[in-house]
């Protein structure tokens, strides 16, 4: 595929999304709740964050989409995003999940191994560090931040240069993880998003949107809005993490530092424009 036929099909997802306004539940940590509901709510979706039990059965059964995200993993939060991912499961739903600070330890690194297993379908989206500790058994990540680069995760997902391996495979602990979701996002100063065979790889984006908080999270949430109304999660990763990235590189270009970076982020997503897409996705298709 080329990178116009991505930006089209960025473009009509984007566009489908603007239309149908899917109902986004996100279950997410204490630090980013507020700004992923604006920027849900910027892109063109409607942003649900309730974290209830109570509230489970019901949110599900009228979400489009489900985000799941371990920042902040208190007992009650855990207790039911197992359900929610459960019950998004049994009617495949779209779900994202953002396993922030896996491989920091082994208190957060068990609890997103544990959600790997549950809702196959999902979207499953960190940074480096996090998906080499859920993939590869690597724990690097320094606090919520990766402890390693991309092209170094892509080495320790590939296996080392194996001899059998040329440096386009298909990462081999990816592999492994792809089987429970239907695409990998690695994010950081290039995207890598993987599917069964595939690789996307996209460089836009800012520095600065590693100089404030949420970013990550925010393009989880933004994942789940695609996925809502993606034939699959492939699709819905690509064009989320190229709207992401674009925004973020205009908001980049109106700010001289982190502070306004953020409100410059919320306004560029919500007048982003099928042109802009045309002409600033930066992609690589890679056919495995
Ligand atoms: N140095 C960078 N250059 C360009 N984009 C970046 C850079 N750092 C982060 N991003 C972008 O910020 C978003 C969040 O990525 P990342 O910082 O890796 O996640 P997390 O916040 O979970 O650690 C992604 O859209 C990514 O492309
Ligand atoms: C700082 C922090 N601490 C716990 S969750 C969180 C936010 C992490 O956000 P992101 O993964 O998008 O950088
Ligand atoms: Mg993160």
């Amino acid at each position: 595929m080329h990178v116009h036929e991505l930006a089209e099909n960025t473009y009509r997802l984007f566009a489908a999304l603007r239309d149908t306004r899917p109902l986004v539940h996100v279950v997410t940590n204490f630090v980013v709740m507020n700004q992923t509901a604006n920027v849900l709510l910027a892109l063109g979706a409607s942003p649900m964050m309730s974290w209830a039990e109570d509230d489970a059965a019901y949110m599900s059964g009228v979400s489009d989409a489900l985000c799941i995200n371990t920042g902040t993993p208190v007992a009650d939060r855990i207790s039911v995003m197992k359900s929610l991912m459960s019950l998004a499961g049994d009617v495949e739903k779209p779900v994202v999940l953002d396993p922030v600070g896996a491989g920091a330890g082994p208190f957060r690194t068990d609890i997103a191994r544990e959600l790997c297993t549950l809702a196959p379908a999902k979207i499953i989206r960190g940074n480096p560090s996090e998906i080499c500790a859920l993939a590869a058994d690597h724990l690097s990540t320094k606090g919520v931040d990766s402890g390693i680069s991309p092209e170094q995760a892509r080495a320790i997902l590939t296996g080392h240069g194996r001899p059998d391996r040329n440096a386009d495979d298909l990462p081999s602990g990816a592999t492994a993880l792809l089987e429970s979701a239907s695409a990998l996002v690695v994010s950081g100063n290039t995207d890598m998003v993987l599917g069964q065979g595939k690789m996307v790889k996209i460089a836009n984006g800012s520095q600065l949107m590693g100089a404030v908080t949420g970013t990550g999270c925010m393009l989880s949430a933004i994942c789940a809005a695609f996925y809502a109304v993606a034939e699959n999660g492939f699709d819905a990763a690509i064009a989320s993490v190229a709207v992401t990235g674009i925004a973020g590189e205009l908001a980049a270009s109106r700010v001289t530092g982190p502070g306004f970076f953020l409100p410059h982020f919320i306004d560029s997503l919500y007048a982003l424009r099928e042109a802009d897409i045309h002409q600033y996705l930066r992609a690589e298709v890679h056919s495995l």
